[in-house]
């Protein structure tokens, strides 16, 4: 793999490992030290930084005198809880819940995953998860970890947790974070894996702002080209943790929960790029799914899916601040998510059944997806009514042509003609 130098190099044991100080070399005549034109460089020379993972000398020594002397571990060991439990939120407790039986010495072997609860064959889901170790509606076929505990009743389930990993599908939030409020710790940490943004009029946040705003705890997010199923049965793919500025302390947690030999997780610092990344390219693969259902070929999709990166990048930076531009072109939350969804996702296929059937994507989502919840077109609606209420519509031509045909009767012919 040519960049195995620098996803992870995670020690195997938790001995702390001499950091190496590279030494000058003497030259005759040293020039002047200049910065790198880029913040980031890719390649894995020794010292590389791609800008998803720090170089591994620096990065073990720090990780480990950070994770092995904070003050949580010595009195006890983190607890992690997961909030959500769809195909997404199964797949990722498997994961995390290997991982903590992984490192005994820094986490609680129980996770709790909370579970809205619904009948399955005249069974409650949360019986059948604890009783079967798999989640029959969401993930069928896939063993969860016997640690992983459904709980049907939230502040339950996230009862004294260090870790909080939110993964519902975004319109749920508000009410499950408000169910919340008041009952975690103000010392937990919290990552979002939620791919939506939270609209009211002329106003936009990412999931990460509105969770650390309601619960009061730090909050990261974690996002890539990660179809669950494909995760779920160990076939290889990478992932992006954005941190806040800063707290790449946080970060390095969260690694530890998830990183695996089949899922590589990258560190970037820019909790938004990240998160809105993982929410735009959903607007986008609506997009893709119109072009397979027009069956208009593939140099269609890849000009959707340029046209819509553009607008995913121009967005993120006309309305937030300090999002990194690699972000969206280097890492596993950008590019690599947009093409993964384009081409496997359910944005895309119910788009694509969208223009064969003529259906509406509500009906789409209760024929075709048993239950999970479709993200793309609700955000489609969603940005397009914050880019009205900042008059911005026309900048985006790609949204607001996704909206139009979506929700306003467009023909989905036209798609082109409107780019
Ligand atoms: N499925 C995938 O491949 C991936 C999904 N994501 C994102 O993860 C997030 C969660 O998606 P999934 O786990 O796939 O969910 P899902 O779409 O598979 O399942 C829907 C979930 O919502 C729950 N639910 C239904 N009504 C509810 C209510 N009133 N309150 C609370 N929960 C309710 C259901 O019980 C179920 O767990 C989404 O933002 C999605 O975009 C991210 C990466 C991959
Ligand atoms: O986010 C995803 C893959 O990374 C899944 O996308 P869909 O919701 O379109 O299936």
């Amino acid at each position: 793999l040519p960049y195995g130098n620098f996803w992870n190099n995670w020690p195997s044991t938790t001995t702390p490992q001499p950091v190496t100080q590279p030494q000058p070399q003497s030259q005759p005549n040293p020039q002047p030290q200049t910065k790198p034109t880029r913040k980031f460089r890719c390649g894995d020379e020794p010292g590389s930084y791609c800008g998803i993972y720090p170089p591994k000398q620096t990065t073990v020594s720090l990780t480990q005198k950070r994770l092995f002397s904070h003050s949580k571990m010595v009195a006890n060991k983190y607890k992690l809880a997961i909030i959500g439990s769809g195909n997404w939120g199964s797949a990722i407790a498997r994961i995390a819940g290997m991982n903590v039986q992984r490192y005994p010495e820094l986490f609680e072997e129980q996770v709790n995953m909370y579970v809205y609860e619904e009948q399955v064959d005249g069974k409650p889901l949360t019986e059948i998860i604890n009783k079967q170790h798999e989640n029959v509606k969401y993930l069928p076929g896939i063993t969860l970890p016997d640690n992983i505990v459904a709980v049907n009743d939230v502040v339950k389930a996230a009862s004294g947790a260090d870790l909080l990993i939110f993964v519902l599908p975004h319109q749920f939030i508000p009410g499950i974070c408000t169910q919340l409020r008041g009952k975690v710790s103000k010392n937990a940490r919290a990552l979002s894996m939620i791919k939506g943004v939270e609209v009211k009029d002329s106003n936009i946040r990412i999931f990460a702002d509105v969770i650390e705003e309601i619960l009061g705890c730090k909050t990261m997010a974690l996002s890539g080209a990660n179809i669950a199923n494909e995760v779920a049965q160990d076939k290889f793919s990478e992932t992006t943790i954005g941190y806040r500025e800063g707290d790449l302390e946080s970060a390095e947690i969260f690694h530890k929960v998830f990183d695996r030999p089949t899922f590589k997780v990258g560190m970037i610092e820019d909790v938004a790029g990240v998160s809105l990344c993982g929410a735009l390219k959903n607007v986008v693969a609506i997009g893709a799914g119109f072009c397979d259902g027009l069956e208009w070929g593939s140099n269609a999709k890849a000009a959707i899916m340029r046209i819509g990166l553009m607008e995913m990048k121009n967005f993120s930076e006309e309305f937030f601040e300090g999002v990194k531009a690699e972000t969206f072109t280097e890492t596993s939350a950008g590019i690599a998510d947009l093409i993964t969804t384009c081409f496997g996702g359910r944005n895309r296929k119910c788009a694509e059944a969208f223009v064969k059937t003529g259906k509406s994507f509500d009906v789409l989502e209760k024929e075709l997806l048993n239950g999970q919840k479709l993200q793309g077109s609700e955000t489609a609606r969603e940005v397009y009514q914050f880019l009205a209420a900042r008059g911005k519509v026309d900048d985006f031509p790609l949204f607001k042509a996704v909206y139009n045909i979506s929700f306003e009767g467009g023909v989905a012919q036209d798609l082109a003609s409107k780019l």
